[in-house]
Order: structure tokens, then sequence, then C-alpha cells
């Protein structure tokens, strides 16, 4: 089963990942929008997560957390990090690695706006990452519903922020029930070069 899309002389991967997400969307199987997002901690360890995405575009894909959570310190420390997206039907993952880089103020807050205002008060109210008492966990969830009710705009925490992955990267597994599942594999030596593709054995 190998769909046009997925030939490398589709030249761009970035788009082809753009349309299996919009795929994915529109299916609405599963969390579509998930991304397995692995970095490296300070001490060299791994450490994984899922996050959502929040944007597809020639430049990357872009996310949103706390420069304050442990996965922020370790993009602090080292601005690197491996993605996977799986989407159940039909069964595709792709998998994907790169620099990542912190995105300014203005696009930052653009992403802030986008988000519900109960979103916002979460991102507002809780410190992500801090310890908290269980039964504290009450006050919290108070806390988001009064400010989502509170009048007037909220503002974007100063150590929230969009990030963007900018892949050098790219590969898209598609699931054949024969088992020579299509891997076609995209490089380039960094996100500015040029792609290369190859498809690589199941
Ligand atoms: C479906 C799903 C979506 C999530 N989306 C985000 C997100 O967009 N940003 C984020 O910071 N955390 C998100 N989280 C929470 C993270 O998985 C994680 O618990 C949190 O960010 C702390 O990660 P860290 O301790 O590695 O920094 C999401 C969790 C799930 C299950």
């Amino acid at each position: 089963m190998t769909d046009p899309d997925d030939r490398p002389g589709a030249a761009d991967p970035l788009a082809l990942l753009r349309t299996w997400w919009d795929e994915a969307r529109q299916r609405g199987a599963g969390v579509p929008d998930a991304l397995s997002l692995a970095t490296v901690t300070p001490a060299g360890e791994p450490a994984n997560r899922v996050v959502v995405v929040k944007g597809i575009d020639a430049a990357g894909i872009v996310l949103v957390t706390s420069e304050r959570s442990p996965k922020g310190r370790d993009l602090a420390q080292h601005p690197v990090a491996a993605g996977v997206l799986l989407w159940p039907e039909p069964l595709r993952q792709v998998r994907v690695t790169g620099p990542v880089a912190m995105l300014d103020d203005a696009a930052s807050a653009d992403l802030f706006a986008a988000h519900t205002r109960l979103s916002q008060a979460g991102f507002v109210v809780s410190a992500q990452g801090e310890p908290i008492d269980p039964a504290g966990l009450a006050d919290l969830r108070d806390r988001i519903a009064a400010l989502a009710d509170a009048p007037g705009d909220l503002q974007r925490p100063a150590p929230w922020h969009g990030y963007r992955l900018r892949p050098t990267t790219i590969e898209f597994w598609s699931h054949d029930p024969g088992r020579a599942h299509p891997r076609w594999r995209y490089t380039r030596p960094t996100p500015d070069g040029p792609w290369t593709a190859g498809m690589v054995q199941p």
C-alpha cells in the first residue's frame, strides 16, 4: 500500500506531514494532535511526554509549553528533540528529529490567545511541574475556574512560549497488511538545507 503522496519525489516532507496530520484530524480517531516529544535532560538522560501539535508549516512543527517545566529546561540546555506522531486509521507513524527554538513574544502571544479561556486560566494558575499536595488539586481547579470567570483579558505567563521543531529528519511509516510497510526517510544536513529522500526496509 503506497500512497502516491508518500513518494519522495513529493520533495517537501513537511507538506506531506501536514497532509497526514490534516487527514488524521478529519478522521478524528485517537488523539490526532498528540506528539510524543523526547528531549535530553541536563544529565544527558532521555525524557519523553506528549504535547499538542499547534501547527505544521514550511518552517516546522509548533508546540507550546513552559520554559520552567522539565522539558523547557531540557530544551534550554539541549535545544534538540525527537518526536513521534501515531495515527490509528490508516495506521501511520511519523518520526521527526531536529533543533527546537523558542518563538518570539508576539508569536507566543498569538498562540496563547488561540486557547480557550479555561486553558489560558490553567496556564496562568498552574506552575507546571511543581509538586502539589493531592488535597490541593480541588483548590487549584477552583482557582482556574475563578480566573476563567473573571473579567478582562488574561496575560500570557512570561515562562509560557511557543516552540518550533525544525526537522532535519522525517520518516513516514505506513502499515501494509502484507508486512511490506513503506518507510520513506527524508534527511537534510541542516533545517535550511535540501532534503534527500529514500525508502528503507520495514
Ligand atoms: C494529550 C496530551 C496533550 C498534552 N499537551 C501538552 C502541551 O501541549 N504542552 C505541555 O506543556 N504539556 C502537555 N501535556 C502534558 C505533558 O504530557 C506533560 O505532562 C507536561 O507538559 C510536563 O512535562 P515535563 O515534566 O516533561 O515538562 C499533554 C498531555 C497529554 C496527555
